[in-house]
C-alpha cells in the first residue's frame, strides 16, 4: 500500500457507492476536502439533509473503507447536510451505533428526551451515552471568561458530592482541560477503536486536544468538531457514570450550534463575567441553548470580585451582581458567584484545580455551592420527567 496521504484515502473511497446506489461518493463530489495526520483521517460526506438518518450504512461503509487502509489509526466521518440554497452544515454525524439496551444498574438516566417536534432536524441525531445519566455542558456566550476552569472546578465539586463525573473537552479553538487537569500524551485504545479515558483528581476526561494535533488549521476544527464530539462520547468507555461535563467551545456560532444540537445535553450552564459586554454574549448563548431546546440550568458570574489576599479588600474589578440580575431578567437559574482569586489562577496553571489543591477553601466553598444548585436544576428536569426513553444503541 503506497504513503497514506489525501490522494490515497479518495482512491479508496471511490470504492463507496453514492446515495442512490449508483457513482461513487468521489465522482459524485460528495466528499469534503479530507484531512490525514498522524495516522487520522477526517472528511465528511455531503448528504440532502432528510436523509442523514437513512444513509448512516453510507458512512459506516466510508469509515470502514478508511480504517481498512494501511497507517489509519482513527476515522472520523461526518454526514453533512445538504441544504437546498444553502451551504452544507454538519448535522447528522453522531449515528452510527446501533441500539442496546441502557445498561443494568445505571441510575436513574436524566437524558434529555429528543425534542417532539416531529421531523425537526435534531430530533433524529441526538442520542444517550450508554451508561452515562446526564450531560452537562458549560459554556459562555465569549472567550476568555473562565468557562474551562469553571467546567473542571464544577466537575470536582459534583464528584465531591458522591457523584461519578467525566470532563469531556470539546474546546476545539482551545482545548484546555488536558493543562487544567495535568494530562498529557494520547488516550489509550482498547481495541483500536474504543478509547479509554483519562483520569486525574478522581475524574475521567476525554479532550478534543488530545486527537486533534495542535497544528491542525483553525478552518479545520469547526467541521472536524461535530465527529469528533460523536466519537468521544460514543466511543470511549466512560463506564457508569452520573454525568459528564462537557466544555463547550466559547461562542455561539455555526460549531456550538452544531455540538449543541446533536449531543444529548441535559441541559447547559452559563459562564459569564459581570461587564455588560459579556453579558450581551451570555444572552446570545442562552438563546442558542433554547433555539435547540436544551434547557439551562443557569448562569455562573465568574471573577465576581476581587479580595485582595494581603488586605482583604473587597474590589469589584468587572463590576458585580451583573450575572445575576441578568439571570433575574432573563428567567433562569442564578447558581452562583466564583471571586477572581489569584490562587484559582495559579492552581489551574499548575494542573491543580483549586477544588482539588484547596478543598476547605473559601474558592472551593465557591464552587461547591454552584455545583449543588446545578445539580438541584439537574434533578429538577428529571422530576419532569425530562429523561430519555430507555432507547439506547447497539
Ligand atoms: N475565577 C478566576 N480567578 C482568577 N483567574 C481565573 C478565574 N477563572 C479563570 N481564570 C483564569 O482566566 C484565564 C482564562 O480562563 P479559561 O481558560 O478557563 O477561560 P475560557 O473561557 O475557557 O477561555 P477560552 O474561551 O479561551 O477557552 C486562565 O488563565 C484562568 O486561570
Amino acid at each position: 500500500m503506497s504513503e497514506l496521504n489525501k490522494a490515497a484515502v479518495l482512491e479508496a473511497l471511490k470504492a463507496v457507492t453514492g446515495p442512490d446506489g449508483t457513482g461513487d461518493v468521489v465522482s459524485l463530489g460528495l466528499v469534503s476536502d479530507v484531512f490525514v495526520s498522524d495516522g487520522r483521517v477526517a472528511f465528511s460526506i455531503t448528504v440532502p439533509e432528510t436523509r442523514a438518518r437513512e444513509l448512516e450504512p453510507l458512512r459506516l461503509a466510508a469509515e470502514r473503507t478508511v480504517l481498512a487502509l494501511r497507517g489509519v489509526e482513527r476515522a472520523m466521518v461526518a454526514l453533512t447536510a445538504e441544504r437546498p440554497g444553502g451551504a452544507g452544515h454538519p448535522a447528522h454525524a453522531n449515528h452510527g451505533h446501533g441500539r442496546h439496551p441502557h445498561p443494568a444498574g445505571t441510575a436513574d438516566p436524566a437524558h434529555r428526551a429528543p425534542p417532539q417536534a416531529p421531523g425537526g432536524p435534531q430530533a433524529a441525531t441526538r442520542m444517550g451515552v450508554p451508561g452515562v445519566a446526564s450531560l452537562i455542558a458549560v459554556a459562555s456566550g465569549k472567550g476568555g471568561v473562565g468557562k474551562s476552569t469553571t467546567a473542571v472546578n464544577l466537575a470536582l465539586a459534583l464528584k465531591d458530592l458522591g457523584l461519578k463525573i467525566g470532563v469531556l473537552d470539546a474546546d476545539v479553538y482551545g482545548p484546555s482541560i488536558p493543562k487544567l487537569l495535568g494530562l498529557s500524551g494520547r488516550p489509550q485504545t482498547v481495541d483500536g477503536r474504543t478509547l479509554v479515558p483519562m483520569e486525574a483528581h478522581g475524574l475521567k476526561a476525554m479532550s478534543i486536544g488530545l486527537l486533534i494535533d495542535e497544528g491542525t488549521p483553525m478552518i479545520w476544527r469547526g467541521p472536524m468538531v461535530v465527529s469528533a464530539l460523536r466519537q468521544m462520547l460514543m466511543d470511549t468507555a466512560w463506564g457508569e457514570l452520573d454525568a459528564i461535563v462537557i466544555d463547550m467551545p466559547p461562542g455561539t456560532g455555526d460549531v456550538q450550534l452544531s455540538l449543541a444540537q446533536q449531543a444529548p445535553i441535559t441541559g447547559a450552564v452559563i459562564v459569564s463575567t459581570p461587564q455588560d459586554l459579556a453579558l450581551i454574549d451570555a444572552r446570545k448563548g442562552l438563546a442558542m441553548f433554547q433555539k435547540v431546546e436544551v434547557p439551562v440550568l443557569g448562569i455562573v458570574e465568574n471573577m465576581s470580585t476581587f479580595i485582595c489576599p494581603h488586605c482583604g479588600t473587597r474590589s469589584d474589578i468587572f463590576g458585580h451582581g451583573g450575572a445575576r440580575h441578568e439571570a433575574e431578567a432573563l428567567g433562569v437559574p442564578f447558581l452562583g458567584e466564583i471571586p477572581l482569586a489569584m490562587a484559582i489562577r495559579e492552581r489551574s496553571d499548575a494542573g491543580n484545580p483549586i477544588v482539588a489543591a484547596e478543598p476547605s477553601g473559601p474558592h472551593a466553598a465557591a464552587y461547591r455551592a454552584a455545583a449543588a444548585a446545578m445539580w438541584d436544576e439537574v434533578a429538577v428536569l428529571r422530576n419532569k420527567g425530562r429523561r430519555a426513553p430507555a432507547i439506547v444503541i447497539e
